[in-house]
């Protein structure tokens, strides 16, 4: 981790942020002494403190990072962006948690500037452009550039809009955000407030907020960055509403940033945490009778002519959602890395950290061989893995889509639907709670900022809200499970990943054959209890609504709705259970990498199973003491992770500077980073704090007056 700058008080040295590097010529460990501190730090001489973790490793670790990345090119594209972005002091952030909200913008703005300065220089791919942003590691306006306005306008910009729009985006002419969600709906896409009328006359689109609920609000990127926007407003034209459309509108001036006439602009305030999703500007905006002109409504999906005709595309209007599909099956990927990151700091610190089991003086027993720990622990290691793979599968479904959508064969669309929503809301969800459980793995040190865990979580949180709240979008994953529940009496196969309900003859009635704990290292056996625990929770969820004699079916999905959320899960933990053991079906080479992952599959389809064991022996697929065999295998699986931990951690190839934690560092040094970075506190530039005068010395003196009086 390059800890640069100014500040004299920091130790002299610098901390090599190459993990490969790391283990060969280090410097010394040579601390200068904090002059306020109460205890010296002694120069040492420099150790990996997690070497004997790694010796015990029984497999490859090089291949394992290859398996992780996806490819040899994309581990060596990563390990040289990741370094070129910590050996830049520019992009240094072990500070940020202390920067005001305005210097923590500032930052970002410098940040996203210098990064793109470096990436003309370099001449880099967008393969590498994208690593790099990803390695800075600071939410910013240019997230939303590239993450939604540009893809908003390659999926609803006709050929002549993208080649108008996008050269400008692509050169940074512009800055583009997303500007759907208002102050009164966000969720109920089809609620939003926001007026765009047709005036032939002019030929122009008036765009209005005729409501303080239908000021935009939320959009990051929009309070004080960006100077176009791509607005969702209900188009008017010919006096009749013909719902949601999108539209480009400049926003503030290119020549001095001041707003339009007619717009008006501003960030909506601090978030969660401290740091964290606070270098975004999540903005307001509301327009008054703001005119642009016709041609920049995004046409590709439906136009308005010159006469003011509404003609719409033979496509589905459902089309008109596709960039938050693309942001969707990208929040997936992401899911695996902020998981990843948390499971890299608790399992190094865990393996690190000592407490209790000392016999005559002995060492104390590392956290990590606690069975609690472990259970806690590996999986949500396993997650990560099975996150990694599930988003690779999402990414190519996507693209696999895309260009069936191309080819005007819509056919897929609602899978692409299902599983983007539904793995979006099952991989963050799960996510969210790992980073807090990670915190919690770590002790009080957890706590710390240093850690980097509140950092992680509050930047992350926001996930399970943003890009669809992860409740609605399991629903509309359950409404597609109800509507192919309720064609398979019509004989219609399902397809995809609902391909499995089409078995609904048997899986209704099946029992697990398993008889003895390894039996559950049977992927078949996995496999079967998975489909059938899922297909009969969307069965009875149908049944009940069906059974609600009275009600239509609409009342009746409501009030089964929390049942129809679990169904929802299920079917999408079956998903990503499938696409793990497919994964490690294929070839993959590197001496013990293979084993490794079944070991982690089995491990995550086995929690799952445990946690959910209640779906289990409800629907009937399996019996208690079935389920009490797959937890007794669980234990063994984690016996068998144990030695490996520290090196499948490494093997996501984390610098420490994207780590961003003392506790998470690749030598395992925690407790000297841990004191250092004490003394970079704000508190402690004075050794008499700042209101000792005012408010500490007169209470003493008081209270020593008060007791001389006595
Ligand atoms: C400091 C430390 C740093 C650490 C960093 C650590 C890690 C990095 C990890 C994290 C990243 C952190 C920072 C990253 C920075 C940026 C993050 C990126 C993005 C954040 C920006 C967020 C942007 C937004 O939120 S944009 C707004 C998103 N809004 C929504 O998602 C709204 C949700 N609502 C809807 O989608 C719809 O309203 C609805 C719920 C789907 C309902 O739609 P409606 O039209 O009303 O339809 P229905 O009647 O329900 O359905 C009709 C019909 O349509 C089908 N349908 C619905 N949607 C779709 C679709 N998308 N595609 C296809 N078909 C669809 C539906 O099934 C139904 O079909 P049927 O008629 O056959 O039944
Ligand atoms: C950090 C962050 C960044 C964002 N960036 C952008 C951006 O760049 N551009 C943009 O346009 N938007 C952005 N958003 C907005 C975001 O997309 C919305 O907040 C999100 O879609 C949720 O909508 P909502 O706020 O209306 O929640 P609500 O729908 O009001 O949710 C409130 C509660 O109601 C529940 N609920 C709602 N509807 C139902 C239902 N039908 N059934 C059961 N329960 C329901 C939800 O589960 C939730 O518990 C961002 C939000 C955040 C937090």
């Amino acid at each position: 981790m390059w800890r640069g700058g100014s500040n004299t008080r920091t130790c002299k040295r610098r901390f090599f942020s190459s993990p490969t590097r790391s283990r060969h010529h280090r410097p010394p460990y040579i601390c200068r002494l904090h002059s306020r501190g109460s205890q010296h730090l002694k120069a040492m001489a420099e150790v990996d403190h997690l070497a004997a973790e790694r010796a015990t490793a029984r497999f490859d670790v090089e291949e394992m990072k290859v398996a992780w990345a996806g490819s040899r090119h994309a581990v060596h594209v990563a390990d040289r962006m990741a370094r070129l972005v910590a050996s830049d002091p520019v992009f240094r952030k072990d500070n940020r948690t202390m920067l005001s909200r305005k210097e923590l913008f500032k930052d970002t703005l410098r940040k996203a500037a210098h990064a793109w300065k470096r990436i003309v220089e370099l001449r880099l791919t967008e393969e590498e452009a994208d690593l790099l942003r990803q390695y800075v590691d600071q939410p910013g306006y240019v997230d939303l550039h590239w993450g939604m306005f540009v893809p908003a306008i390659k999926g609803q910009g006709t050929e002549e809009q993208q080649h108008k729009w996008l050269p400008l985006a692509y050169k940074f002419q512009i800055i583009g955000c997303y500007a759907q969600t208002e102050l009164g709906h966000g969720s109920n896409v089809q609620g939003l407030e926001t007026t765009a009328t047709f005036d032939p006359k002019t030929d122009e689109f008036v765009i209005h907020s005729p409501t303080l609920t239908s000021s935009k609000w939320w959009p990051g990127g929009l309070g004080k960055a960006s100077t176009h926007a791509v607005v969702y407003a209900r188009l008017i034209t010919e006096g009749k509403d013909y719902g949601i459309h999108g539209f480009i509108v400049q926003l503030r001036s290119l020549e001095d940033h001041s707003p339009l006439p007619g717009v008006t602009l501003g960030d909506i305030g601090g978030k969660f945490g401290s740091g964290a999703y606070n270098s975004m500007d999540n903005g307001v905006l509301r327009f008054d009778h703001v005119r642009i002109p016709r041609d920049q409504m995004l046409m590709r999906l439906s136009q308005v002519t010159r006469e003011g005709k509404y003609v719409h595309s033979n496509v589905p209007k459902q089309l008109l959602y596709g960039t938050m599909v693309y942001v969707r099956q990208s929040i997936v990927a992401d899911a695996s890395k902020a998981l990843s990151r948390a499971v890299c700091i608790a399992v190094r610190y865990s393996a690190v950290r000592k407490q209790f089991g000392s016999q005559d003086g002995g060492p104390e027993t590392q956290v990590l061989n606690y069975k609690t720990q472990q259970s806690r622990l590996f999986p949500l290691l396993a997650s990560a893995y099975a996150f990694r793979f599930v988003g690779d599968w999402l990414n190519w479904l996507y693209t696999d889509v895309t260009q069936k959508l191309e080819a005007k064969d819509f056919s897929t669309l609602q899978e692409a639907h299902a599983c983007t929503a539904g793995l979006k809301a099952v991989t963050t969800s799960v996510t969210a709670d790992a980073i807090e459980e990670c915190r919690k793995l770590c002790g009080g040190h957890g706590y710390l900022n240093s850690s980097g865990l509140p950092e992680l979580f509050a930047v992350y949180v926001p996930a399970c809200t943003y890009e669809g709240d992860n409740v609605v979008l399991l629903l509309q994953v359950a409404r597609i499970l109800m509507k192919t529940v309720s064609q398979l009496a019509s004989g219609k196969q399902p397809v995809g990943t609902m391909a499995y309900m089409g078995k609904v003859q048997y899986l209704m009635q099946c029992k697990s054959a398993v008889s003895s704990a390894e039996d559950w290292l049977n992927p078949d056996a996995i496999q079967e209890a998975f489909e059938a625990r899922a297909l009969r929770m969307a069965v009875n969820c149908a049944q009940n609504i069906s059974q609600a004699a009275s009600q239509e079916e609409a009342a009746g999905f409501y009030e089964r709705s929390p049942d129809l959320l679990e169904a929802a899960v299920a079917h999408i933990q079956l998903i990503i259970v499938t696409k793990f053991i497919e994964k490690v079906h294929q070839e993959i080479p590197g001496h013990g990498v293979k084993e490794q992952l079944q070991a982690l599959c089995n491990v995550y389809a086995l929690y799952i199973l445990h946690k959910h064991l209640g779906d289990f022996l409800a629907t009937g697929c399996i019996t208690p003491r079935q389920g009490a065999l797959a937890n007794e295998q669980l234990g063994k699986l984690y016996a068998q992770v144990r030695p490996n931990a520290v090196a499948l951690v490494d093997a996501f190839n984390y610098t420490d500077h994207y780590l961003g934690s003392v506790l998470g560092r690749y030598d395992g040094d925690v407790y000297p980073a841990l004191y250092e970075e004490a003394w970079k506190d704000p508190l402690n530039e004075t050794v008499v704090p700042e209101g000792y005068h005012e408010y500490l010395r007169p209470l003493i003196k008081q209270q020593q007056l008060k007791l001389s009086r006595l």
